[in-house]
């Protein structure tokens, strides 16, 4: 296999590769850009007009992800996927991936869409603008068909075990196509998001014009790999391999869609989050439940119909996200 399918290793031992472009097997060539950066050039006219992006790691501890990344990456380096489309993929966050946290300074994933200009200097804003610039020239060619899964995992037991974010648009259209594709990737539900963020799905939609989602991966608990995560690596090969499902399959159920009805922000020291620790994500809400109580009296009460809980975490800082209420979409 050539060395640069080692991307993954080469990033955590923050080692740089003796070549920077090597060739599969098939001729797809393999161009390393930097650290936990590779490009991917399909071999002489096999190119389909697609330009994929596929990151992981933002988040360093969430590993299921970075573990699909990486299986995929070998599968292409030992030309057992034949790529049709050009490739960037990613470990976005390798300070925090070699010591196993979410974060080490700033939250990477709030500091794209341009926010790193505007932040606290240090290791995340430069790495978010290296990224955004790695993208940029990624996504130079116009015409080609622009997609980005940015891999996550959300790092507790979930109702519907493999879920999508939509960033928000102005005048946003998600295609039936793009609905399909998570669908077959054992996506079971997606969530809208209702206002401009700084995650990097958000910048790739936002300033490429990209197809692009945050994808959260099933948890494997006690190492027990669950098909939903498979179903999502077939899928992944289909899209590098520029193959779209034949027909929609009857036996898939329609993605269940979602949207942001509030967020739960800690405003104070105070802040209390009134969940079980394990509470699994899309548990529905009844009307009247506290959720949360912060300082000064306030209470955040469930007061809407079809309420369910995602991303419940409590150990944040001020002015962060404590988790959102979200409602099934009209
Ligand atoms: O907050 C959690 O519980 C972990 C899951 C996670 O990292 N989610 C992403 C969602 C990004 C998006 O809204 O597209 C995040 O918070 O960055
Ligand atoms: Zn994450």
């Amino acid at each position: 296999m050539p060395t640069l399918g080692r991307l993954l290793a080469l990033t955590v031992s923050g080692q740089v590769p003796a070549e920077s472009v090597q060739f599969t097997d098939g001729g797809a060539q393999l161009r390393w850009l930097g650290e936990g950066a590779l490009e991917v050039t399909p071999a002489r006219g096999q190119d389909s007009g697609l330009d994929l992006v596929l990151s992981a790691g933002v988040h360093g501890c969430e590993v299921i992800p970075i573990e699909l990344l990486d299986r995929l990456i070998r599968m292409i380096a030992r030309n057992e996927i034949l790529p049709r489309a050009r490739l960037l993929l990613l470990f976005c966050n390798p300070p925090a991936m070699r010591q196993g946290v979410r974060r080490l300074g700033q939250d990477l994933n709030r500091l794209f869409c341009g926010k790193h200009t505007a932040s606290e200097p240090g290791d995340e804003t430069r790495r978010a603008a290296q990224l955004e610039e790695w993208v940029a020239a990624f996504f130079q060619e116009p015409g080609r068909r622009r997609w980005h899964y940015d891999l996550h995992s959300a790092m507790r037991a979930s109702v519907l075990p493999q879920f999508a974010v939509c960033p928000w648009m102005d005048g946003r259209q998600t295609s039936s196509e793009s609905l399909m594709r998570l669908r077959h990737a054992a996506v079971d539900a997606l969530l809208l998001q209702e206002k401009p963020s700084g995650t990097f799905s958000a910048h790739t939609a936002t300033r490429h014009g990209a197809e692009a989602f945050t994808l959260e991966m099933a948890e494997a608990p006690g190492g027990a790999w669950p098909d939903c995560l498979d179903e999502f690596l077939q899928a992944a090969r289909h899209w590098i391999e520029a193959r779209e499902p034949a027909q929609p399959n009857p036996a898939l159920r329609p993605l269940r869609e979602f949207r942001l009805a509030r967020e739960i922000v800690k405003r104070s020291e105070k802040f209390v989050l009134q969940l079980p620790a394990d509470i699994e994500n899309f548990t529905p809400l009844a009307l009247g439940t506290l959720l949360a109580e912060d300082d000064g009296g306030v209470r955040w009460v469930v007061e809407e119909q079809g309420a369910r809980i995602l991303f419940p975490l409590a150990d944040i800082a001020i002015g962060e996200r404590a988790g959102l209420i979200v409602v099934p979409r009209d």
